[in-house]
């Protein structure tokens, strides 16, 4: 029987960059290192990890905009930075990204339908009239209005205007959407309700997700996989969020003992664990 082919495969990516300096003569930092990982059709993976572990870089070179100095992005079996070009415009389509501040996502001069609707003008050619119906049915799969589609950025909340970022990236039906943060910036309730959302999409149009995040809590409220970044590594992995609470390594217990600190066999483990890695940092 033949294997079934992964929607997303990572093999040994690589990318460092230059700290800084006119001549670029400042320290190298490793963003990601070696980072082999696949995802499946229908999947969500958590990324989670420190601020700086790599997290977002990853989602970029993911995304096809960050070229990693080594390894291989394949996307449905298409090399995104390999030397055969022809795929890359119909796999991009495939591939869409919410990020964390939604007021800088859009921009402030076009209504939420125009911001919609961009992705549709880029890749679908519609007529004004299915334009606009696909809109108003995007509004609406989002929890929205379709009249929502005449305001602009600063007639909404954050988590209504989230609400417009996922309709916009969800209007080609992308096979992988990559959640930068996408539920960080917003109060709890409304972190709730965005995660619910995200769930219910999965579910009804058959997409994966990237979630990067560093609140483990939201991630495991959405992911079926987890994979722990560390200057620039993956150091931890779980097959199975029910397992969430056997992991050992020290980042993703002080990222455990945050969603958790109220519960006294987490506060042990990160006495024990992170703990000992809060002090090292602190210390370093
Ligand atoms: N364009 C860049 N130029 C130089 N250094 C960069 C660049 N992008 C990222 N870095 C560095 O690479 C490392 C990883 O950054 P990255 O943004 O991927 O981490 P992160 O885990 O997403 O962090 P955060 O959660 O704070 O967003 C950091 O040390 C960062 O300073």
């Amino acid at each position: 029987m033949a294997a079934i082919q992964p929607l997303l495969e990572l093999r040994g990516v690589s990318k460092h960059f230059h700290g800084g300096g006119i001549f670029k003569q400042g320290r190298k930092v490793q963003a990601t290192k070696e980072i082999t990982l696949s995802l499946a059709a229908k999947e969500c993976l958590g990324l989670v990890g420190e601020s700086g572990s790599g997290k977002s870089t990853l989602g970029r070179i993911i995304l096809g905009i960050e070229k990693p100095d080594r390894g291989e992005v394949l996307f449905q079996g298409v090399n995104l930075y390999g030397k055969d070009r022809s795929g890359i415009r119909e796999v991009r389509r495939d591939l869409q990204v919410v990020f964390q501040d939604c007021f800088s996502s859009v921009n402030p001069r076009r209504t939420a339908g125009e911001s919609i609707a961009e992705p549709l003008r880029n890749f679908a050619r519609l007529s004004y009239h299915d334009e606009l119906r696909t809109v108003g049915n995007l509004l609406e799969l989002v929890g929205l209005d379709v009249e929502d589609a005449a305001k602009y950025p600063h007639q909404f909340s954050g988590g209504q205007l989230q609400r417009v970022c996922i309709a916009r990236a969800i209007s080609l039906r992308p096979k992988l959407i990559v959640l930068d943060e996408a539920v960080s910036s917003l109060d709890v309730l409304v972190q709730a309700q965005i995660l619910d959302l995200l769930s219910d999409l999965r579910e009804e149009l058959g997409m994966s997700y990237i979630f990067i995040s560093h609140d483990l809590a939201a991630v495991a409220h959405l992911s079926d996989r987890l994979a722990v970044m560390c200057s620039g590594e993956i150091v931890e992995r779980l097959d199975n969020m029910d397992d969430i609470h056997c992991l050992t390594h020290p980042v993703s217990l002080a990222l455990l003992a945050a969603v958790l600190p109220a519960q006294p066999e987490y506060r042990n483990k990160q006495e024990t664990g992170a703990g000992k890695f809060a002090a090292a940092a602190r210390t370093s």
